[in-house]
C-alpha cells in the first residue's frame, strides 16, 4: 500500500495532478452504444443531449471481430462530438484479454482530450487499479493531458466483491463502482440467466393458512442483488466515489426494469446503464427526485432552522437525522436542476 503522504502524487513524470475530490456530476444513465456500429455512431450527435454520459463499449456486446473497428470509432466520435455538458467514457477489455493495453492506449493518446472516466470491467483487487493507475499516468503524460482520467470499475467477481472495500480506495482516480449482475452471476455460479433484475424462484412464501401446507399461500419475489448493492453502496460511501446499478438486459419489461432503478435509487446509486433508447428516460425519471420529495424535503429543512433539535411534523418526528436525509434530497434535486431547467421549474429552483 502506498503511503498516506504519497497518495496523491503523480504516478508519472509530467502526469496531471491526481484529485482530491471525485466531482459530481449529473449521472443517471451511463447510455452505452457499441461504436464498431456505423449506424449506432451516427446517432451520437442526437443521443447526446439525451444523457448525462454517453459510454463507448468496447468490451463485452462488441463481437471480437470488431474490437479493432469499435477502438476507432471511440476515436472517430471522441474528436468529432460536441458533448456539451454530457459526460464522456468507455469501457475497456478486461485486463486478462488481448485488447486491453491497445484499447488503454488509444483512449487516452487519441481520445483522453474528451474522456472523462475509463470503466474497468472485471476487477478483483486493488492490484488491478494499480496496474490501470501508473499505466493511465505515463499515457497522460505522453498525450500532455492536463486533467487526470478517472476510474469506475465493475463488481462482476465473487473477489471483486470480497475485495469491494480496497478497489474503491486503491487510487485518487477511483469515480465509481457498477453492479455488474450478468458476469457476476456465471462467476458466483449462480443459476440465474438473465441480465440483472428479479427471478421469480428466488423468492419468499406466506405461512402455511390454518396449517395447510396445500393452501393458495401469497409468495413475495425477493431481489437476488439487494446484498451486493447495499455492499457496493458502503464500499462507495466510505470512499467518496459514487455507486451505479449495471445493466437490466430484458428490455421490453420497462416496468420491471423500473422498479430495479429504483430499488438501487432508494438503497443510494445515482444512476444505471441504458442499454436501449427506452431506458434512458426510465432512468432519467427514476434518479430525479420527484417534485413532491424536493417540496417535503425543504419543508423539514426549512422548519428544522438550524438543522438541530426535534420537532413534529405532519403528525411525524423530524431531527437532525432527518433534517440531514432531507438535505441529501435537496442538493441531489440543485444539482440536477442546474443542469435542466424543466426539472428546475419542477421542483421550483
Ligand atoms: C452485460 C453487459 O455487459 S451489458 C453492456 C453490453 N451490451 C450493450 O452495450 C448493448 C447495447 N445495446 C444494443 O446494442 C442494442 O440496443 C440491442 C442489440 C440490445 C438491441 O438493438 P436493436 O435490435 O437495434 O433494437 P431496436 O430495434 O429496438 O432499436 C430501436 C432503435 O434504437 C437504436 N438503438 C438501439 N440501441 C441503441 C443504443 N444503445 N444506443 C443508440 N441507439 C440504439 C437502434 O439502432 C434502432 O434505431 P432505428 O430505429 O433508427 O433503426
Ligand atoms: O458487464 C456487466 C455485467 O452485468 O456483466
Ligand atoms: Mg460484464
Amino acid at each position: 500500500m502506498r503511503s498516506p503522504k504519497d497518495f496523491f502524487k503523480p504516478l508519472a513524470v509530467g502526469a496531471p495532478a491526481p484529485r482530491h475530490e471525485i466531482p459530481f456530476r449529473p449521472s443517471r444513465m451511463i447510455h452505452f452504444f457499441p461504436p464498431s456500429n456505423e449506424k449506432m455512431r451516427s446517432k451520437v450527435p442526437d443521443i447526446v443531449p439525451q444523457v448525462d454520459v454517453l459510454l463507448a463499449n468496447l468490451e463485452d456486446g462488441v463481437p471480437a471481430t470488431d474490437k479493432e473497428a469499435a477502438r476507432a470509432g471511440l476515436v472517430e466520435v471522441a474528436q468529432n462530438t460536441d458533448f456539451g455538458e454530457t459526460q464522456f467514457w468507455t469501457r475497456v477489455n478486461s485486463l486478462d484479454s488481448p485488447w486491453c493495453l491497445d484499447d488503454l492506449t488509444a483512449a487516452v493518446l487519441e481520445a483522453g482530450e474528451a474522456l472523462d472516466v475509463i470503466m474497468i470491467p472485471k476487477v478483483e483487487g486493488p492490484e488491478d487499479i494499480h496496474y490501470v493507475d501508473r499505466l493511465l499516468a505515463q499515457l497522460e503524460a505522453k498525450a500532455g493531458l492536463s486533467e487526470p482520467l478517472m476510474i469506475h470499475a465493475i463488481l462482476e467477481t465473487a473477489r471483486g466483491v470480497a475485495n469491494v472495500e480496497e478497489i474503491c480506495l486503491a487510487s485518487p482516480r477511483m469515480q465509481g463502482l457498477s453492479l455488474g449482475p450478468a458476469d457476476l452471476a456465471a462467476n458466483r455460479r449462480m443459476k440465474t440467466t438473465r441480465v440483472g433484475g428479479g427471478h421469480p424462484d428466488y423468492l419468499v412464501r406466506q405461512d402455511p393458512i390454518d396449517g395447510d401446507i396445500e393452501s393458495d399461500r401469497t409468495i413475495y419475489q425477493q431481489d437476488l442483488w439487494h446484498y451486493t448493492i447495499a455492499r457496493m453502496v458502503d464500499a462507495c460511501g466510505t470512499a467518496g466515489i459514487l455507486p451505479f446499478y449495471g445493466p437490466f438486459g430484458d428490455i421490453a419489461d420497462v416496468v420491471a426494469c423500473e422498479d430495479q432503478f429504483r430499488n438501487a435509487y432508494l438503497l443510494g446509486c445515482v444512476g444505471a446503464w441504458s442499454l436501449h433508447p427506452k431506458q434512458i428516460d426510465i432512468a432519467k425519471r427514476v434518479f430525479s427526485p420527484s417534485p413532491e420529495s424536493v417540496a417535503h424535503a425543504r419543508r423539514v429543512v426549512e422548519a428544522m432552522g438550524d438543522g438541530t433539535g426535534a420537532i413534529m411534523l405532519d403528525g411525524k418526528m423530524e431531527d437532525d437525522a432527518s433534517c440531514k436525509q432531507c438535505q441529501v434530497v435537496l442538493s441531489l434535486a440543485k444539482e440536477l436542476a442546474d443542469r435542466d431547467p424543466e426539472l428546475a421549474e419542477a421542483y421550483g429552483f
